[in-house]
């Protein structure tokens, strides 16, 4: 029966084809061949065009691209293309296709629908070189080593378990926060560089045991060298986008990262040596555990194959987490305080808050975080219109796939632009007004599921220090801001403008002036 079918269909093709073919005259083969030729190449071309659209874009310079007009204010600029293009457009930078995610819904379908797809990374030459070749956590691929590093971290410095355990060094250094600028009443402060240690020295008391002032000046320079390494990350490389310039290093980018590499191969080399010498630095114990570092070191003398966990490894994986944590933690500080600064209102409310839940005869406590809701609502505003990674970091789809119905062919470079989706109106109202009030009603947390907010990423990328980060930022903000009264020097110009990079800060660091809050002396020793 159903070969007869078929029978009868390919019978009545070749008839048709026969009558199509069968020109009575010269002047009809002739059309009938173009057309013969012509019908099915536009309905290839259409199917092609139809298949495979990229996401609409400006149009750029042959080779170079758009690379020519890109501007400085590199989150600004994306917005407002956004406006131009759509929730997602394209952009030819050199040799490499771009795309620019700018909506909750399209954020959503490369974090969490396709979050697999987009599990790669498209990792800068800077990045590359500061991580020994990328064998660190944040400009890895989605592989197995990736996969096993990010859970031993995870594991072992931020499960739980060990926040609980290391509570000791966040409490030592926040008091010793709090007592330095006790000693510096009335002067002006830069908020953001006392964040930074404080955050330094509890993430270096978790990686390998010992703070700042434990191994002589060491890490003097380090803030300076991570503000370059960041700086080098976030710029556009020529380099990158053209790569058969790389080798002539036009901007001097590659040079300069490894100089920074320098630096920190020489500060690891140390500290390893250290704790290969005196394996219990002169630390708290911690519980009887080991630090990260001990981990690191034991889990690669275990392994047969030195290859796959080596002293390189080790060192890409604790630059990796300095970098992460302390930078963003402190920005994202300094972005608090001045907002807090400009709103006379808010620091009331704030204050007000601590006053109740701690009282004026105490000390802030870790236990007393959880109930400074108006403070956490103050945290969580401010992520929203100052988020420190604008377009997260960049991903890149391990094959080629659709979003939006466009085409993303595969090693396109992805950012999804959080600055956009936390100041669209379509999703926040009054979108530039600073207002916590809307982060006090519903519940609101950083764990990336709902793409409206999404200072911490989403999906498998997510990042990992979440739990630290935001505990630092609740319990540094807050013993600053219960301990001490801050003021603005009178000649200072208020302006909270920023400055586009990979972690996008105050354009103008925050100089403050604090005086006492408390009256029993006692309570900043
Ligand atoms: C205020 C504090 C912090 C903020 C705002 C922040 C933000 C982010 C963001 C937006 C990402 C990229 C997520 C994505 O691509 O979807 C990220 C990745 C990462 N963060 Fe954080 N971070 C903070 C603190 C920390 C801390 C304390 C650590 C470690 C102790 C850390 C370690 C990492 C790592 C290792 C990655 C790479 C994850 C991956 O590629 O799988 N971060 N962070």
């Amino acid at each position: 029966m159903l070969s007869a079918m078929a029978y009868n269909i390919s019978l009545a093709i070749i008839n048709c084809w026969s009558w199509w073919w069968e020109a009575k005259n010269q002047h009809d083969a002739l059309a009938r061949t173009m057309l013969t030729i012509s019908v099915p190449s536009l309905v290839y071309v259409w199917y092609k065009w139809t298949t495979s659209r990229l996401p609409p874009g400006p149009y750029g310079l042959p080779v170079i691209g758009y690379i020519p007009f890109l501007r400085s204010n590199l989150h600004e600029q994306f917005t407002e293309m956004a406006h131009k293009y759509g929730p997602i457009f394209s952009l030819q930078l050199g040799r490499k296709l771009h795309v620019v995610v700018n909506s909750m819904d399209l954020a959503k379908v490369v974090a969490r629908e396709q979050d697999n797809t987009f599990a790669n990374r498209s990792p800068p030459l800077t990045g590359l070189i500061i991580t020994y070749g990328g064998m660190d956590i944040v400009w890895s691929n989605n592989n197995a080593h990736y996969r096993n590093v990010r859970k031993l971290l995870v594991s072992q410095v931020l499960s739980n378990a060990n926040l609980n355990a290391t509570q000791v060094f966040r409490t030592r250094e926040v008091r010793n926060a709090v007592n330095e600028v006790y000693n510096k009443i009335g002067t002006k402060i830069d908020i953001k560089k006392i964040a930074f240690d404080t955050e330094l020295n509890v993430v270096t008391n978790m990686l390998w045991g010992c703070s700042k002032s434990d191994i002589g000046d060491l890490l003097d320079g380090f803030q300076e060298v991570e503000c370059k390494i960041i700086e080098l990350m976030g710029t556009p490389n020529i380099s990158d986008l053209i790569p058969f310039l790389s080798r002539f290093d036009l901007q001097g980018m590659k040079k300069d990262m490894q100089r920074q590499l320098e630096y920190v191969d020489r500060l690891f080399n140390h500290i390893i040596e250290r704790k290969n010498k005196v394996k219990n630095c002169k630390i708290d114990e911690v519980d009887g555990r080991k630090d990260f570092l001990e981990i690191l070191l034991d889990l690669k003398e275990q392994k047969n194959d030195p290859k796959s966990f080596s002293i390189i490894h080790i060192k890409a994986l604790l630059i990796d987490i300095l970098v992460a944590a302390t930078d963003t933690t402190s920005t994202m500080i300094e972005w608090v305080m001045a907002r807090i600064l400009s709103n006379p209102g808010v620091m009331k409310k704030v204050q007000d808050e601590l006053t109740e839940v701690v009282g004026l005869k105490n000390i802030v406590e870790e236990s007393h975080l959880p109930k400074l809701t108006y403070l956490d609502a103050v945290i969580k505003e401010t992520f929203r219109l100052h988020p420190p990674l604008p377009f997260l970091i960049q991903r890149c789809p391990s094959e080629s796939c659709k979003v939006g119905g466009y085409t993303i062919p595969k090693g396109t470079v992805i950012y999804i632009n959080v600055w956009a989706i936390q100041r669209d109106p379509r999703n926040w109202s009054n979108p530039l007004e600073f207002n916590p009030k809307r982060f006090l009603n519903c519940k609101w947390d950083y764990n990336g599921n709902n793409f409206k907010f999404l200072p911490f990423g989403s999906g498998r990328r997510i990042c990992p220090g979440l739990p630290l980060g935001e505990k630092m930022l609740v319990y540094i903000l807050a013993s600053l801001l219960h301990s001490f009264t801050w003021s603005l020097q009178k000649e200072e110009e208020f302006e909270l403008s920023d400055e586009f990079g990979f972690v996008t800060k105050k354009r103008k660091p925050l100089i403050t002036i604090p005086s006492l809050r408390l009256s029993d002396a006692s309570l900043y020793l």
